[in-house]
């Protein structure tokens, strides 16, 4: 499986670095996946040799140390009778589990599970709304669309509110279509075959890593019309109601879901209409000759780079 986005049309930027003579030549974006690539793959060669794969742990390293010092603080000032966040309420169990061997509140999870929210809930849905408002200046009549709906629903005088959702149906389909289009997690993540299973005719023997493919969920012909195709109205029942598609599976499914979906909509839905609500986009260059190929396309989609006008509405 090869995920949607296809590579070669990267826009204008770092001056290609040659590799094996003049015989390939990779650009700096592809060199850097790929050394992350051999990392994950020979960790303990690619250790010892230098380059940029090293700055995603030396970051990784900095928040753990960041998070660590903040559960330190908490653990100073905490009342178990009124924990006030996650790392409290997490705190209060260890406590409460800390004569049991087997249990899973140690600090080490305590500070990996905050680490693990951190980074799924920051980077998803950035990347979502950076997709979206791309999608939005190479198609400024779905803009207009939207402007009009959020003028008639929420007006100008007050916030977007998460009930204004339910009333705004060509909003909602157009955050749906930029989620499946923009397809920002095209294997979701791993999991692991916890025993031997038989699968149309296949054995999976335990342990074999699994990677649902959500990109031919999102790009099948057979479920979506035209899919390389930017088209909200997909979304749309002919009396202008939201439609549900089964093929549209941006937060995975089953037992390990995303455990941030009604987080995550509610945000790129108060994001999404509190920008508009206040601005109008443009881009600097002609839309005609916008770019929607993503920069990076791997483990995650990353939306090419592009400038974005805000004018005041
Ligand atoms: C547009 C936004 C988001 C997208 C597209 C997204 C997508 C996903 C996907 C595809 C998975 C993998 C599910 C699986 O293993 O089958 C996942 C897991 C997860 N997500 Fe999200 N996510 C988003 C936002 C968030 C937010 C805001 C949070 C929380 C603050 C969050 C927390 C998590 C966690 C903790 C998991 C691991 C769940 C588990 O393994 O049981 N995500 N997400």
């Amino acid at each position: 499986w090869q995920s949607r986005g296809q590579r070669g049309q990267l826009p204008p930027g770092p001056t290609p670095l040659p590799v094996l003579g003049n015989f390939l030549q990779l650009d700096r974006a592809n060199v850097i996946h790929t050394l992350v690539k051999l990392y994950n793959s020979f960790p303990g060669i690619l250790k010892k040799i230098p380059g940029p794969h090293h700055m995603g742990s030396k970051y990784a390293k900095q928040i753990i140390s960041f998070i660590s010092e903040r559960i330190k603080m908490q653990q100073a000032t905490l009342d178990l009778n009124a924990p006030q966040n996650f790392i409290d309420c997490f705190l209060v169990k260890m406590e409460q589990e800390k004569q049991n061997p087997a249990t899973e509140f140690s600090q080490e999870n305590l500070v990996m599970a905050t680490f693990n929210l951190f980074f799924a809930g920051t980077e998803t849905v950035s990347t979502t709304l950076r997709y979206g408002f791309l999608l939005l200046l190479k198609h400024p009549r779905v803009q207009e669309k939207i402007h009009r709906e959020i003028d008639a629903v929420i007006g100008r005088d007050r916030a977007p509110t998460a009930e204004d959702r339910g009333r705004m149906p060509y909003t909602d389909a157009t955050l749906h279509e930029i989620q499946r289009f923009s397809d920002i997690l095209p294997m979701s993540l791993p999991h692991t075959v916890t025993r031997d299973t038989r699968f149309r005719g296949y054995l999976i023997p335990q342990g074999t890593y699994v990677c649902p493919l959500l990109s031919t969920v999102h790009f099948d012909p057979e479920e979506h019309q035209s899919p390389e195709a930017f088209a909200p109205e997909r979304f749309l029942s002919e009396n202008g109601s939201f439609k549900k598609q089964n093929a549209f599976l941006p937060f995975s499914a089953g037992k390990r879901v995303c455990l941030g979906e009604g987080l995550a909509r509610m945000e790129l839905f108060l994001f999404f209409t509190t920008v508009l609500q206040r601005f109008a986009l443009s881009s600097p260059v002609d839309p005609q000759r916008l770019s929607l190929v993503p920069d990076v396309s791997n483990f995650g989609k990353v939306p090419p780079r592009y400038q974005l006008c805000l004018r005041q509405r």
